[in-house]
């Protein structure tokens, strides 16, 4: 039986259904749509040129089995990009399945025809006139927001990308918790030192993939080939390296390469999820070289910066948002910048697909289902909830501007208990809150806090609420 676009994308959405968490199907594959099925090649239509990128960084392995199995090995995928609410364009991209885009973060010239020049490694050539890089294009400096939040390493980033080796800050380890920027801002240093310095070889690899390169060099009795592959790199860009915790010989090994690139001016730039004192089961003479130039770190940005990724990213799709409603999101996502990307692409999605213009309430509705997922159980508005109940207070009281006393001590309960069991900043529960400042939130969480010393009948109210909200969590 000859088999439609639909059918195999259906088989395609169960397997996938399988491999990746809810609120991840719902936000990246479900607003997929099949177009056209020719012979091995399934074309299908995502919302913009962002969920076109996202996929491929994160999902293009998964894509790969599932067209692999519905097509057979040689199965392709293409996509179609929509640019804006009613013109399309076809085919900007395709990507051909599978063993194709062995890296991370690798270009897309395959897609264009061009052979990727790979050595024994499968990384870029040693050919320094080579125009390959296994770098992201899309990460720069321009497109890489300032803010108190990154401020130091933002500036590090674009010394050492000017005047790669010579500064002191060599070598350079950006760390930060998950999503907030340590692979782009890697990554926008060696392409600006790529662009600015011609001949110098860069290379940007994970320490998994160093990992994994090193155990096969061994298998295959090939480290000689390894260790001169890496001793010409100029500029080394080396993500994640938590990863190398516990691995004993890999660990020598890249001290070996550190040593050498180091004493010959070459520039080494690492990223790890921590600060260096805080990386386990890395060797000290390791981790004191970690030390030797400069250790920046990445936080989550404040509201203003994320207002101003929102509307960056939103320029750069051609995508026009609402300012209520960039605000509403700046506020309301404030656990990562990859979340709030998600968030993002969603709405754009939803809006697309429902053709309907972007507004404030699309973006709650949207959003409803998202936080759900993002913020664990107890979330503001089932804290707003709970306390209104408790107090027989109404949950659009605790929101408004009332001073009446019942509802002043009602409010800054449930302010003292979203700062206890939700991810929010004092700006963002005081947002929710009917747009208070976080100054209002530090005074409710102290007068609680002060109250339960002093008042054992509040302090039981106070522990009852917490109770339920432990179980809600369980
Ligand atoms: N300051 C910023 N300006 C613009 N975009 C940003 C900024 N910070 C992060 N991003 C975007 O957020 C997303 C996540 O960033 P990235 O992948 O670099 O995070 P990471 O810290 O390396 O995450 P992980 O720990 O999971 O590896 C990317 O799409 C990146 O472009």
């Amino acid at each position: 039986m000859v088999k439609s676009e639909t059918s195999v994308w259906d088989d395609c959405l169960d397997f996938i259904r399988g491999q990746v968490g809810d609120q991840s199907f719902r936000t990246w594959f479900e607003p997929i749509r099949p177009l056209s099925l020719n012979q091995e090649t399934l074309t299908i239509q995502v919302p913009s040129q962002f969920f076109y990128e996202y996929l491929e960084e994160h999902y293009v392995h998964l894509l790969r089995q599932c067209i692999q199995n519905q097509l057979g090995p040689g199965g392709k995928l293409e996509y179609s990009v929509i640019v804006d609410s009613g013109s399309m364009q076809n085919q900007a991209y395709s990507v051909t399945l599978p063993n194709q885009r062995q890296h991370k973060n690798n270009s897309w010239d395959n897609a264009n025809g061009k052979q990727e020049v790979v050595n024994p490694f499968e990384m870029p050539s040693l050919d320094k006139n080579s125009r390959y890089s296994n770098l992201n294009p899309n990460y720069s400096f321009d497109n890489y927001i300032e803010g108190d939040c990154n401020r130091l390493a933002r500036s590090a980033g674009i010394a050492v990308a000017e005047k790669p080796g010579i500064t002191s800050f060599n070598p350079l380890m950006i760390y930060g918790g998950v999503g907030l920027g340590k692979t782009h801002l890697v990554q926008a240093i060696g392409n600006k030192v790529s662009e600015a310095t011609s001949g110098n070889f860069v290379l940007y690899v994970s320490s998994e993939k160093f990992t994994t390169q090193f155990t096969d060099a061994i298998k295959n009795n090939s480290i000689q080939s390894f260790t001169n592959y890496y001793l010409q790199v100029d500029t080394l860009i080396i993500d994640d390296v938590q990863f190398f915790s516990g691995k004993e010989k890999t660990q020598e090994m890249f001290f070996h390469i550190f040593n050498h690139l180091h004493q010959n001016g070459k520039q080494i730039i690492m990223s790890s999820d921590r600060a260096p004192r805080d990386l386990k089961g890395l060797q000290d003479r390791l981790l004191s070289r970690f030390k030797w130039g400069l250790t920046a770190d990445l936080q989550m940005p404040d509201f203003e910066t994320r207002m101003a990724i929102i509307m960056r990213k939103m320029q750069s799709d051609g995508i026009y948002i609402p300012d209520d409603v960039v605000e509403y999101l700046a506020y309301s996502v404030d656990t990562n910048v990859r979340e709030l990307e998600g968030v993002l692409i969603s709405l754009i999605a939803h809006a697309t697909l429902n053709k309907t213009d972007i507004n404030l309430e699309l973006a709650k509705q949207t959003l409803k289902n998202i936080v759900h997922d993002i913020e664990s159980e107890v979330g503001v508005d089932y804290i707003q909830k709970t306390v209104g109940e408790y107090f027989q207070i109404s949950v659009e009281d605790l929101k408004d501007k009332t001073r009446k006393k019942e509802i002043v001590i009602a409010r800054q309960v449930a302010m003292y208990l979203c700062k206890e069991y939700t991810n929010h900043s004092l700006k963002s529960i005081g947002y929710h809150f009917g747009g208070r400042d976080h100054s209002t939130v530090i005074h409710a969480v102290q007068s609680v806090s002060d109250m339960m010393d002093i008042d054992q009948k509040f302090g039981q109210a106070i522990e009852e609420l917490k109770k339920k909200m432990k179980m809600k969590m369980v």
